[in-house]
């Protein structure tokens, strides 16, 4: 190990970053989110965090995002905005990393930003004298050009090589990194510009459809942010092979962006946003954006003209039976396992549904967890109910592609789109745009419509639901979040009220990113799956200690 932190730099440049003494920064499930204006000495010090990470690996190149996806953005100082860090396969950062980050962020001067970094150095074993290589980019959000600079000040503190990717969705900044370190090697992963992004999926996606009827045109909402503009160049490499009508592309309009559209307001109000009115048609398909582009929300106006969703869970199921189906024609179902990720919040119906098709796995909330499950299959589905997933195909199987010597045309064909699809579906991350293109290939290959692929199960009636406590971390969960082992005796209270409800499944858990204890109830009749959900809420409300003066009216 040799060299040494550039002490002065740092500090001369933290002093220009100070840390906002009353707060406490978390690097969660999403990374460091919050209000923008607070977020200028955690973008510098994570600038400081993405060149130490990169030392630590050698000098791979590490992702820097700067986004707050699906929240708001409200054209008011309380825009929020966040950052996370992007490990070198594309993936989001080594848990251990968090803690680092958290650790970093808080220290409350430029001397004690200095003590901390020397401990991790130490900690874990960083050679400073590796070189530094970071990819960076952020979302349409006003807020993101300084918080950028402020990042690029962490990155000349360390003196990183860092290369600035611009405006950009989560997910190609995500592709930008693995393509950065695996290019020139045989596990290339593509072009590292938006070109060989769009070249990539837009190639696989005429090969996929190559000889089918296309599609009607696709309504895609752009949640008024960067996805308008991925997008827009999207549709310009597939040409005819896809009809894409952008929606909700007002990226520039103060306060648009994810207001009244996008997937997170499509998913939590299951309704269509409301700009879509006088656009989408009875029998025609649209679907939605978040904000940086990683979530995917389907849905259709049925003959009636009534708003149907398509979820996470629906898009799951869709893709998972048809790589079962592609695998199974390819002769290829004794080497090749498929298995399904998902969370308790996916639709019991829907597990019902793939459960009888293929092994399903359920985890704890949060994309890291699914991820990685979803890498223990040969090729492992993974969607959260919100929208966000992709499919993995592990190394092992990608090269079982392309040595089989398939025996029939129809075999043939196969493989070709099971090799296709490797390469249309983004490996490093839920990603909007990719995850569509692949629900297209589908609903051409079975000359489906929105309302067909709907019909491959019924969702249960179900409800969400917040519920505020003194403290959500006295609530300690089991079994992948479905269980409650604290505060003591509450789970059995709730499992009396699941036990009186025809097809009732009730959990609940503290969130990783809102300060409030979440409620998930579902049940046979919609009547009943809020009546449960409202009972369950009321019941943590109380045994919680919250007050009952300002008990909320609709808890049972
Ligand atoms: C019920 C729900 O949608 N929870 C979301 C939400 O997590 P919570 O821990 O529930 O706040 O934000 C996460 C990050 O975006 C996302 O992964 C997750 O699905
Ligand atoms: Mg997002």
């Amino acid at each position: 190990m040799s060299s040494a932190l550039p002490v002065e730099s740092i500090k001369s440049l933290s002093d220009q970053h100070p840390k906002p003494s009353d707060l406490h920064f978390q690097y969660g499930t999403a990374g460091f989110r919050t209000i923008a204006n607070t977020l200028d000495s955690v973008l510098f010090r994570v600038g400081i965090i993405a060149a130490l990470r990169s030392k630590r690996l050698d000098g791979r190149t590490i992702g820097v995002m700067v986004t707050a996806s699906h929240n708001p953005e409200p054209a008011s100082s309380y825009d929020d905005n966040g950052v996370k860090l992007v490990d070198p396969r594309g993936e989001m950062l080594e848990a251990s990393w968090e803690v680092h980050a958290t650790a970093i962020s808080n220290a409350p001067t430029s001397d004690a930003l200095i003590e901390v970094l020397q401990s991790l150095v130490q900690t874990a074993k960083i050679d400073l004298s590796k070189p530094a290589n970071v990819v960076y980019a952020r979302d349409t959000r006003p807020s993101g050009p300084a918080l950028v600079a402020a990042l690029e000040d962490g990155f000349k503190a360390m003196g990183a090589t860092a290369r600035d990717a611009g405006v950009t969705t989560t997910p190609i900044l995500h592709y930008f990194v693995k393509a950065i370190n695996t290019k020139g090697t045989k596990y290339s992963y593509g072009d590292d510009s938006e070109e060989g992004y769009f070249q990539k999926l837009s190639n696989a996606y005429k090969k996929l459809v190559a000889g089918k009827t296309p599609q009607p045109p696709l309504i895609v909402d752009c949640a008024n942010g960067v996805g308008a503009l991925a997008g827009e160049n999207l549709k310009g490499y597939l040409g005819d092979a896809l009809q894409l009508i952008l929606e909700n592309t007002s990226t520039t309009t103060p306060g648009a962006l994810n207001n009244a559209c996008g997937a997170d307001y499509v998913k939590t109000s299951q309704k269509l946003p409301p700009s879509l009115a006088n656009i989408l048609q009875p029998g025609q398909r649209g679907c939605s954006l978040d904000g940086d582009a990683d979530r995917l929300i389907y849905f259709y106006l049925d003959d009636r003209g009534v708003f149907h969703m398509l979820d996470g869970d629906k898009i799951a199921a869709l893709v998972a039976a048809f790589i079962v189906e592609l695998v199974k024609v390819a002769g290829l179902e004794d080497q090749i396992k498929v298995g399904v990720v998902q969370t308790a919040y996916a639709n019991g119906a829907s597990t019902k549904y793939l459960a009888e098709r293929l092994p399903v796995k359920c985890v704890s909330t949060g994309v890291k967890h699914l991820h990685h499950a979803a890498e223990r299959y040969n090729v492992g589905v993974y969607f959260e109910a919100n929208g966000h997933g992709t499919v993995l195909f592990s190394q092992p199987t990608i090269d079982t592609l392309a040595e089989y010597q398939p025996s029939t045309p129809a075999q043939s064909r196969a493989v070709e789109h099971l090799v296709s699809l490797t390469e249309l579906i983004n490996q490093t991350v839920g990603d909007a745009l990719s995850d569509m293109l692949f629900v297209e290939v589908v609903l051409s290959h079975k000359s489906y419509n929105g309302e067909e692929w709907d019909s491959l199960y019924v969702d249960l009636p179900n409800r969400l639901a917040k519920v505020s406590v003194p403290n959500r971390n006295a609530f300690k969960t089991e079994d992948a979040e479905r269980r409650l082992v604290s505060p003591d005796g509450l789970q059995s209270k709730i499992d009396d009220l699941v036990n009186r409800y025809q097809g009732g499944r009730s959990f609940v858990r503290p969130s990783g990113t809102e300060d409030v204890v979440r409620v998930y109830a579902e049940a046979a009749l919609r009547a009943q799956a809020d009546e449960l959900a409202m009972r369950v809420a009321g019941l943590v409300y109380d045994e919680a200690g919250g007050d009952p003066a300002s008990r909320p009216k609709e808890f049972l």
